[in-house]
């Protein structure tokens, strides 16, 4: 089967980036030291060449990981290696933070990244869940790891059909929670705003669903993916693997273009370093904040303080301002936890390696 890259996010900057002598290929899934890769020829499972095995052996940012681009280089018998990944845009990065089996946290240091390239961050959240309405906490929360990686958030409130009244006021609360992000009421089972949220894909753009269990993240993802989905089952069932066995895609190329990652690592999204991604949520806090009479107010009891004066007033409701605190020390805490070296490490690497690359460029014959 071959593959349009064009329709899987490829353009003319990455191929400026795109050394001598390689070809290109999309990231599908990995594991166990070897990538699935999207090439224009078809789909490979490719092995990672000497330079990503030395850069990963220091830092484990440096693995390949769903959605990368990646240079290909040649072996015998149609077969390719994994030669270099190019240049990430966005990443889903996570701290070396696990938990033991007595259920506390350790952080080793080491990040990992679990999705890259990543350019709209779809926020489900369920109109209903059991008997509770939209959790805007958890919105927040995931709001902000959605600008954390770089991507674009945009927030459904899914299984909307289970409201019959109230609806325009729930999707009114949620635009509080998530000031200057796209909100919109889904429902896959109706089909009412599917073609809405495919709208953020035109152009080949990548997406992610982030959610808690039952939002109805893969019941989206089918209602986008479609046919799409179908076509890699055929594909797989082509290669003896059984027509019944259920394939679990990670990137999917839907069949207008634009694709969608859904990984195990994305679902499981808990912690993560976010302190950026927490002011952006809390622009309008952060604006406040610009009134109060100390630099480093903390918006407790300080005198002059005009985030709890805004509370006082009705401006600023009172559980922005708790989901405010939380998310703080949750970031706080994971910052304390994440060797600070990491992200400052993949900066200069990049940068290195975009050197290397432009100089590679400039010698080409
Ligand atoms: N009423 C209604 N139900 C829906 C809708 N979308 C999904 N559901 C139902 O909600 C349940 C959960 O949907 P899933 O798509 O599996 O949810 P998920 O977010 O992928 O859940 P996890 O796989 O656990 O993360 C299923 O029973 C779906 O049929 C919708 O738009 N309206
Ligand atoms: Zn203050």
């Amino acid at each position: 089967m071959l593959f349009d890259l064009s329709l899987l996010g490829w353009t003319a900057s990455r191929a400026a980036e795109l050394p001598d002598g390689t070809v290109p290929g999309r990231v599908s899934r990995v594991d166990r030291g070897a990538a699935e890769v999207i090439a224009a020829d078809g789909r490979h499972r490719v092995k990672y060449g000497a330079r990503v095995r030395r850069a990963s052996a220091d830092d484990p940012v440096a693995l390949p990981c769903v959605g990368d681009w990646a240079a290909l280089s040649e072996l015998p018998e149609g077969r390719y290696e994994l030669d270099l990944v190019l240049p990430r845009h966005t990443a889903f990065v996570r701290g070396g933070v696990s938990r033991d089996s007595r259920g506390g946290l350790s952080g080793d240091g080491q990040g990992q990244v679990l999705a890259a390239n990543v350019d709209v961050v779809f926020v489900a959240e369920p109109s209903m869940h059991s008997n509770d309405y939209a959790d805007l906490g958890r919105i927040e929360r995931l709001v902000a790891l959605a600008w954390e990686s770089g991507g674009t958030p945009v927030v459904l409130v899914t299984k909307s059909d289970l409201f019959e009244q109230g609806l325009d006021e729930l999707l009114a609360d949620v635009r509080t929670a998530a000031p200057g992000v796209d909100v919109h009421a889904v429902s896959s089972l109706l089909g009412d705003g599917v073609e809405l949220a495919r709208g953020y894909l035109e152009g080949a753009r990548t997406a992610v669903v982030l959610g808690p269990s039952g939002a109805g993240k893969s019941t989206l993802v089918n209602a986008l993916a479609g046919d799409g989905v179908m076509e890699t089952q055929q594909v797989r069932a082509g290669d003896g693997r059984g027509r019944h066995t259920t394939v679990h895609r990670e990137l999917i190329p839907l069949p207008d273009g634009g694709l969608i990652i859904d990984t195990p690592g994305i679902r499981r999204v808990g912690l993560y370093e976010m302190s950026q991604g927490v002011d952006l949520v809390f622009a309008d806090i952060e604006e406040l904040a610009g009134g109060c009479r100390f630099d480093d107010c903390g918006h407790d009891s300080e005198p002059g303080c005009a985030v709890q004066e805004a509370v006082a007033s009705g401006e600023l409701p009172e559980r922005r301002l708790q989901s405010w605190r939380k998310l703080q020390r949750e970031a706080a805490w994971m910052a304390a936890r994440t060797d600070a070296r990491l992200r400052k490490d993949l900066q200069s690497k990049w940068k290195i390696i975009h050197k290397e690359m432009r100089r590679a460029g400039r010698n080409r014959p």
